[in-house]
């Protein structure tokens, strides 16, 4: 995969390779044999493995991996707007950008440590992106992977401008799993939904873990900051941890939708959901000067390990 630099850190330590269409990826391997890329187009993680090299995000076959449009699959980051409300390109340009590492990445609070291996990129507006979206400000995305092979990816966004502006934004997560009807998720019962296929529609989830027989595509309101995708066949569990994003979009485009998408294959529905923190339903509006701040944490676990320990409830993040 082209030449590849190793770049050396005091905290952390990553590699930057070079993709098929020359653009820089970074490759975070934790000292048990986990590993997570990151492509500075879009900063969007597009590989994530445990200890076994087992791959935990679904990627399509049929992905076009050339920008500017994002890759299907992976995490991409959904800022500043959701699906089509509003102006902008769908799901807003942050994932269609180029970002840039940043090298020396102001201190946080919630810094690493405990074996973790990260990497901050840096997207700024260029001067099309403030034309359509005129609004100055810096994000900052960190991605970590810590020494039991969780992923983590804690967002910044300053307002640098004069005035206020608001967003939405989102983690869009294509989970890889063994077979979609093999699949529920718990941890967004009882909750009110808007439904994309019927108009953003208002509804109540009846009380049962989620499971799927057709198209969803639907934003959770208010959720727990803890959400699980179990997986029977795999016998896996994924605990989606998040902190700044009381929403979750819940999507899979089921067989009709899947035909009509060109970088999706006819069957692929089945091998992936998409769960994503999220911020729609009431936009951030931030200040000139102000910071906003979102987490989103991703384990793997053995399912029978997780229904020992899972608790909804009582887990804070
Ligand atoms: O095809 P994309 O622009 O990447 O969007 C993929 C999907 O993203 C979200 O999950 C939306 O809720 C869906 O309505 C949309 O189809």
């Amino acid at each position: 995969m082209g030449h590849s630099t190793t770049i050396w850190d005091q905290k952390s330590e990553f590699e930057v390779i070079k993709d098929w269409n020359n653009i820089d990826q970074v490759v975070l391997r934790s000292p048990r044999g986990a590993s997570a890329r990151v492509s500075l187009h879009g900063g969007q993680v597009i590989s994530w493995r445990n200890e076994r090299g087992e791959e935990l995000l679904f990627t399509s076959s049929k992905a076009i991996l050339k920008p500017p449009k994002a890759m299907r699959g992976g995490i991409s980051i959904y800022f500043p707007q959701f699906g089509n409300c509003g102006m902008l390109e769908q799901h807003g340009f942050a994932r269609n950008r180029m970002w840039s590492i940043d090298n020396e990445p102001p201190p946080t609070p919630s810094n690493d440590g405990n074996g973790k291996v990260s990497v901050d990129l840096l997207l700024k507006p260029s001067e099309d992106d403030l034309k359509c979206w005129p609004h100055c400000f810096e994000f900052r995305l960190r991605v970590s992977l810590a020494m039991d092979g969780n992923l983590t990816m804690v967002s910044r966004i300053r307002n640098i401008d004069a005035k206020p502006f608001s967003f939405s934004f989102a983690y869009h997560t294509y989970l890889s799993v063994s077979d979609i009807s093999e699949v529920r998720i718990e941890g967004l019962e009882t909750l009110d939904y808007l439904d994309n296929l019927c108009q953003r529609e208002r509804f109540t989830e009846q009380g049962d873990a989620i499971t799927f027989e057709s198209e969803v595509d639907r934003v959770y309101l208010g959720s727990p900051n803890i959400v699980a995708v179990l997986d029977h066949e795999k016998k896996r569990t994924f605990v989606i941890r998040k902190e700044g994003l009381p929403d979750v979009v819940v999507w899979n485009p089921w067989e009709r939708k899947s035909k009509t998408m060109v970088d999706f294959g006819d069957e692929e529905y089945k091998q992936t959901l998409c769960v994503d923190g999220a911020l729609i339903e009431r936009p951030v509006n931030l200040k000139p000067g102000e910071e906003w701040t979102a987490k989103l944490e991703l384990s793997a676990i053995p399912s029978t390990y997780c229904s020992d320990h899972l608790d909804h409830t009582g887990l804070s993040i």
